[in-house]
């Protein structure tokens, strides 16, 4: 038989199918704790069967030997009833418990995957669902589904008595039905609805905290105090109306399983009077009638936990579902660094519309690549892009001629640096952050610091390398900040770097040690890809791409790119500023532009003379010259 793809090593792995199958393994377990059940329900009706006994034999024959009798194997009874009981609990627990671990993992590789699409209430969420799922597996809902299987159990025990009481006691079961199933729709939506907004204040509330400073500073803490009064009054009017009318359906379950046994013992003596049945069958009915319509009100109030079980595992599904394919790939040797990138279509997780349209250029291993253009143009998009973060919707990137996406997700990242423009430091220590929170090398450590100049300056934090940094590391400065940034990046020798605005906060001093970091990077023959505005960096490096709306509007050495700047041909320049030539490939093959690198035959002419570039651009111009971005005022510049 042909091996399916999804078992072929390497072959995308749905993600929901992973999580079907956690659910498929839980639910076997709990079809096990369902045997169990079978016999609890079987030993509950000891009572019944002890209650018709005493009738039957001992208060007509008074025998006391009869009566110790039955009552020690009632308690034995029980006994085992109490045992097999705890026995299905334990058995729905561990299945939580194996389930909490089957799900912790992939749901944590989501989590991480996603967040490269910013913060999504549904993600934070994410781990507090698989809680709620594995909580519920041994809870009071899960108890009352399994006892509700055999359930019918009891309304067989009834017809022995006699086959009317059966019509009675299904009329009631079925009264009470009706009204567990009115619950779900009356509860269920409002409490996914609470949920959700509650998840959307929570977030809300979080992302205001990350801004305390501004906050306070500017005394938004009233508004902000005001806005989290008016929605959190609102989620208590909610959890009101939800609360309110899962207690009027419990009282009325309530009401109606007494009302139930009133109207079976009623039957019953009914039927006694008219002969058909003795004394005995009636306490013996009434006690059935109580204990089956126990088993349907438990269901109301397990209702609760049914229903957050439910939206839990319709979140996660969703979670899922969105995400991407897994694949077990087979480890590959560590890359030289040729990146490869063929027509790439990258739009931001969850977006339509593309930012970089078929976007194609190739990095020779130990090229060095300066990436500019204005602001929007899609340069941080083609960072992302190239770390694997934002994987193309249509066309490849490649490293080494292996697909990005078809690489170990913790293989590649072994194998690359990144800094990000936003500086996401962790809460942890310097040394640890270094690390990438793994397990702290003391030597690579120290040696990431020494390759972008920081050693000297970590030795004089309070407690050198294990100064802990708080969270986003926002006891350092922003400027350290960054600099342990790019430490992490070149942490345990990475073949491809990229570095998004790496010098953003860095003083004079710090852009002098990255200058210094990007030529050992060069003449290690690490392959770097950098973001940046400042011409003096860009020198550092020996190809420049020019994006402009997410297309190469130029392409080629760093010197003739610069070299146009300072004739005034900025990229950019002004709204009408038209495409550029597009430069040949750098010697010695260091980037060679392709597809959308070329301009298309017949494209029209520049329409707008170029603006003159700004100061500092001319070639190896001042670092605080900036490129490919048009001043507030649109008129050029560059
Ligand atoms: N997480 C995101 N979700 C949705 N859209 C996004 C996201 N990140 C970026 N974009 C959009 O993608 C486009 C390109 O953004 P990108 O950050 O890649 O540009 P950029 O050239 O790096 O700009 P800048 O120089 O200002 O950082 C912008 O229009 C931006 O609004």
């Amino acid at each position: 038989m042909a091996e399916s793809a999804a078992a072929r090593p390497g072959a995308p792995r749905s993600r929901a199918d992973e999580l079907k199958a956690a659910l498929r393994r839980a639910n076997g377990q709990v079809l096990a704790a369902g045997a169990f059940s079978l016999f609890v329900t079987l030993l509950v009706l000891v009572l019944p069967v002890f209650a018709f006994q005493l009738f039957e034999r001992v208060l007509p024959s008074r025998s006391e030997q009869t009566l110790v009798m039955l009552m020690i194997l009632a308690a034995g009874a029980l006994a085992g009833m109490a045992i097999l009981d705890m026995l299905r609990r334990l058995l729905l627990l561990r299945a939580g418990s194996a389930l909490r671990h089957r799900l912790t993992g992939p749901v944590l590789d989501i989590l991480v995957q996603v967040a490269g699409a910013g913060p999504r209430p549904e993600t934070r969420q994410a781990l507090g669902d698989v809680d709620v799922l594995c909580r519920s597996m041994g809870g009071r809902g899960q108890i009352a589904t399994l006892d509700l299987v055999w359930f019918p159990v009891f309304l067989i025990a009834l017809p022995l008595i006699d086959a009317r009481l059966l019509l009675v006691a299904g009329l009631v079961s079925a009264l009470m039905a009706v009204t567990v199933l009115m619950a779900r729709p009356l509860t269920l939506r409002r409490a996914r609805e609470a949920q959700r907004r509650d998840l959307a204040m929570r977030s809300q509330l979080e992302e205001r905290l990350r801004h305390a400073p501004s906050v306070a500073v500017m005394g938004m803490a009233p508004m902000i105090a005001r806005r989290w009064r008016r929605a959190a009054d609102a989620r208590q009017r909610d959890d009101a109306r939800i609360a309110v009318r899962l207690t009027a359906l419990a009282m009325g379950t309530a009401l109606l399983r007494h009302l139930g046994v009133v109207a079976v013992l009623g039957a019953a003596a009914w039927l006694y009077t008219l002969g058909d049945v003795t004394e005995a069958d009636v306490i013996a009915a009434g006690l059935v009638a109580d204990r089956a319509f126990a088993v349907l009100e438990g269901l109301i109030w397990g209702w609760g936990d049914v229903m957050a079980a439910r939206g839990a595992r319709d979140r996660l599904m969703a979670l899922f579902e969105a995400s991407p394919p897994a694949r077990d790939s087979m480890p590959l040797p560590v890359p030289a660094g040729a990146l490869a990138v063929q027509q790439a279509v990258v739009a931001p997780p969850g977006g339509r519309v593309p930012v970089l349209k078929g976007l194609s250029f190739d990095l020779p291993p130990g090229g060095s690549l300066g990436v500019i253009g204005p602001s929007g143009a899609g340069k941080s998009t083609l960072a992302r892009a190239l770390v694997g973060l934002w994987p193309p919707a249509q066309g490849k990137v490649r490293l080494d001629g292996n697909d990005l996406r078809n690489w170990n997700t913790d293989q590649l990242g072994r194998h690359v640096g990144y800094v990000s423009q936003d500086i996401d430091l962790m809460d942890g220590t310097v040394a640890e952050n270094i690390a990438r929170m793994g397990v702290v090398e003391a030597a690579d450590v120290i040696q990431a610091a020494r390759r972008v100049g920081l050693h000297e300056t970590l030795l004089r934090l309070p407690n050198g390398y294990d100064t802990p940094i708080g969270e986003n590391g926002h006891v350092l400065p922003a400027g350290l900040r960054q600099r342990v940034a790019l430490a992490r990046a070149l942490y345990g020798d990475p073949r491809l770097i990229v570095l998004d605005e790496p010098n953003a906060f860095l003083d004079s001093e710090g852009e002098q040690a990255l200058l210094q970091t990007l030529a050992a990077l060069r003449n290690e023959g690490r392959t770097v890809v950098m973001v940046t505005q400042k011409p003096a960096l860009l020198t550092a490096l020996e190809t420049v791409l020019v994006l402009r709306d997410g297309q190469v509007e130029m392409m080629g050495p760093c010197k003739d790119i610069l070299a146009k700047f300072a004739r005034g041909g900025a990229p950019g320049a002004g709204q009408g500023g038209s495409p550029k030539q597009v430069q040949g490939p750098a010697p010695g093959g260091a980037g060679s532009p392709k597809g959308s690198a070329a301009p298309p035959p017949g494209r029209p002419p520049p329409k707008a003379p170029p603006s003159p570039p700004s100061s500092g651009s001319s070639g190896g111009g001042s670092s605080s010259g900036r490129l490919g971005r048009r001043p507030p005022d649109g008129s050029g510049g560059g």
